[in-house]
């Protein structure tokens, strides 16, 4: 079965937009897992862009589905995420000043760092995925930092998948095989969409979870929320 994660980070966007409290965050929350969301995902940026910190505490309460926040890990990031201790931390290693979430992690060359940081959270309980390119080389690596999870950094398939070419789903379907192989967690996410879920889904053997936000909050101002999260649970069976 394959959980549908809500990411509020867009939510938070216009939130912030006029300066309030509206849309308010944990209100929305509330109201996707009342939908049928099965996870929450938040992106806490260093600048507080969307999401703030405050925002990945008030929401803990109120997030009785899986909660999973992401984010690049740097100091201040790990003290807030040992301290929330959410269901899963998903590690991003996004610059500072990177618009959205751009690339995968070099699970070989930051070997050693991620095994750290990924020993530290496993101790707090916090279940672990890093965001990686479908590249195999890539989820051999991720083997060797001890993470529960890789998330499949699933840009590149959108992209494809939007010009019609349906072989971008090739290299997410031999690293799925691998990551299967190799017992680990498969989760996905980055432009997910209504228009690709259904054909990524079907070709990804274990997939446990998407991650979906951009898209779903802009299909939700046509569609309305309930009935998009309903959409994306009927294509996600
Ligand atoms: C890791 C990933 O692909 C998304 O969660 C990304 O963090 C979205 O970030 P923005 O909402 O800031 O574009
Ligand atoms: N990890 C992906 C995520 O949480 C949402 O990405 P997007 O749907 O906003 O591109």
């Amino acid at each position: 079965m394959t959980k549908l994660s809500v990411n509020i980070n867009k939510i938070a966007t216009l939130r912030n937009s006029r300066g309030g409290d509206v849309p308010n965050v944990v209100q929305f929350a509330k109201d996707a897992q009342r939908f049928g969301a099965e996870g929450i995902t938040i992106h806490p940026r260093p600048d507080e862009r969307h999401i703030r910190y405050q925002d990945a505490y008030d929401l803990k309460p109120e997030v009785y589905t899986e909660y999973n926040i992401e984010g690049n890990p740097i100091p201040k990031f790990i003290d807030l995420v040992i301290d929330i201790k959410p269901t899963q931390v998903t590690l991003v290693p996004d610059a500072e000043d990177a618009i959205t979430s751009n690339a995968g992690w070099d699970t070989i060359k930051h070997k050693d760092f991620l095994i750290d940081v990924i020993k530290e959270f496993k101790n707090n309980g916090i279940r672990t995925s890093i965001f990686v390119d479908p590249d195999l080389h890539q989820i051999e690596g991720a083997k060797e930092t001890g993470t529960d999870r890789i998330e499949l950094y699933t840009e590149a398939f959108a992209h494809q998948f939007s010009l019609g070419n349906k072989d971008g789903i090739k290299p997410y379907m031999e690293c799925a095989g691998l990551a299967n192989t190799l017992d680990i967690g498969i989760n996905a996410g980055h432009d997910l969409s209504l228009d690709n879920i259904k054909f990524f889904k079907e070709n990804i053997t274990g997939l446990l979870e998407v991650s979906i936000g951009h898209a779903l909050i802009a299909e939700s101002l046509y569609l309305g929320a309930e009935k998009v999260i309903k959409m994306y649970l009927d294509k996600l069976k």
